[in-house]
């Protein structure tokens, strides 16, 4: 063989090399049932949980009976918390009252929970997923997929901004889908009426996501746009803030929806700079605009951010006052957005999530929450 047919040769190898890559990474292996495993036990990883179990149950053609969900461990008056579920069946510390199906186990260990699973459900608070990822990686299965409830981000120390599905793919080497929507946790395990966007690029994985988590009281639509989805469930925790902020200095409703309006607004003119590919449809989904308004009328960021303007303590405090070991996102998502467009030198297209930002640090006093430029007329 010459030179020239060797190159030809070994460029064709390479080229059915990473068609087979690209082929693997969006074909369904098929698994005989789905093995699911929940990463995260707080408030929302119960609600969510509680959902899948009965969703397993009903589908056993499908799923696997056991459920496994990672707990972080912590004793409650001297008893393990593990042990509380999986013999009270319930999460006394993040989620109490509710009770969780008997299928839904609870495991200490991050590892053994996601053991042979096919699905990995990850929905704990952002800033603890770097260190869980380490923990997981080399531990998933070939074909398994993943899908995020985090609302954050990561922002690095070079002030780059990484998507949470974006993450967890690289770092598992994994497809990662997105579920976002107006689901205050606490309602949903109550099976009050809601609905949720799940953002899922694989058709293959519509159906089984929608099995997984659809309800009579927790209606899902799927789309393709994964981003779109994670960006409005993360960037409209910065604009709770700002509602709080309105409810903490007794303003009204006409106050807040402008808040609101801005806020989107924002959220877009961010989405489109930073990620080619969302679809402005999406902000009309759960994900988008009925989330935007559910947790700046609810929600725990809305909460602090009122008790922050009418009590002045800290954050840190009013985290431990008012949430009960739950954790506070927004103040983070604030703070690593204003980052990225520090360093993106774009601080002045984005009046309002600057203007939380300095209210959130105590650059400023709550009050100068209407003083931002309202730039967004008319263009
Ligand atoms: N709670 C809600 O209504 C909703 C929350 N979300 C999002 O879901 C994600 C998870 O939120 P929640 O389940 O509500 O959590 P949470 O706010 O209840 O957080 C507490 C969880 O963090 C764990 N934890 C504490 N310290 C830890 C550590 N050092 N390492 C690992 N874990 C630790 C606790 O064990 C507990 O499971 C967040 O991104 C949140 O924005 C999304 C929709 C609704
Ligand atoms: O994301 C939520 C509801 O969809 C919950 O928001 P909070 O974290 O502000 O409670």
């Amino acid at each position: 063989m010459n030179k020239k047919n060797i190159i030809i040769g070994s460029t064709l190898l390479a080229a059915i090399g990473a068609g087979v890559y690209a082929w693997q990474k969006t074909t369904t292996k098929k698994f005989e049932k789905e093995r699911i495993a929940i990463i995260g036990s707080g408030n929302w990883g119960m609600a969510i949980s509680r959902i899948i179990g009965l969703n397993v149950l009903d589908n056993l053609d499908l799923f696997e009976k056991e459920v496994r969900v990672y707990v972080y461990e912590e004793l409650i008056d001297g008893k393990k918390l593990t042990e509380i579920i999986n013999t009270q069946h319930e999460n006394v510390k993040y989620l109490s009252g509710i009770k969780i199906p008997e299928n839904v186990i609870a495991i200490p260990d991050i590892v053994k929970a996601v053991t042979d699973a096919t699905v990995l459900v990850f929905v704990t608070p952002h800033q603890f997923l770097p260190k869980m990822l380490d923990q997981l990686k080399g531990n998933i299965i070939p074909g398994a997929r993943a899908i995020t409830l985090i609302k954050g981000f990561v922002v690095d120390e070079k002030d780059e901004l990484h998507l949470i599905s974006k993450m967890i793919s690289d770092k598992l080497e994994i497809e990662v889908s997105a579920l976002m929507g107006a689901n205050v946790a606490n309602e949903v395990a109550r099976d009050e009426f809601c609905e949720t966007t799940i953002g899922c690029k694989n058709k293959n994985d519509h159906e089984m996501f929608k099995t997984l988590f659809d309800r009579p009281t927790f209606k899902v639509n799927v789309v393709s746009d994964v981003y779109g989805v994670e960006l409005c469930g993360s960037l409209k925790n910065i604009v709770a803030l700002g509602a709080g902020f309105c409810d903490g200095l007794g303003l009204g409703g006409n106050t807040k929806a402008a808040i609101i309006r801005i806020g989107l607004i924002e959220m877009k003119k961010f989405a489109h700079m930073f990620f080619s590919g969302v679809r402005e449809e999406t902000f009309l989904e759960s994900c988008g605009i009925a989330d935007l308004i559910t947790t700046c009328t609810g929600g725990r960021n809305r909460k602090v951010s009122e008790a922050f303007v009418k009590t002045k303590k800290s954050w840190v405090d009013l985290e431990k006052e008012l949430l009960g070991g739950q954790k506070l996102q927004g103040t983070l998502t604030a703070d690593e957005v204003y980052r990225v467009l520090k360093k993106q030198n774009k601080l002045n297209d984005f009046p309002l999530f600057v203007t939380i930002y300095r209210i959130v640090k105590g650059e400023i006093q709550a009050n100068l929450i209407t003083q931002f430029e309202t730039a967004y007329k008319k263009d």
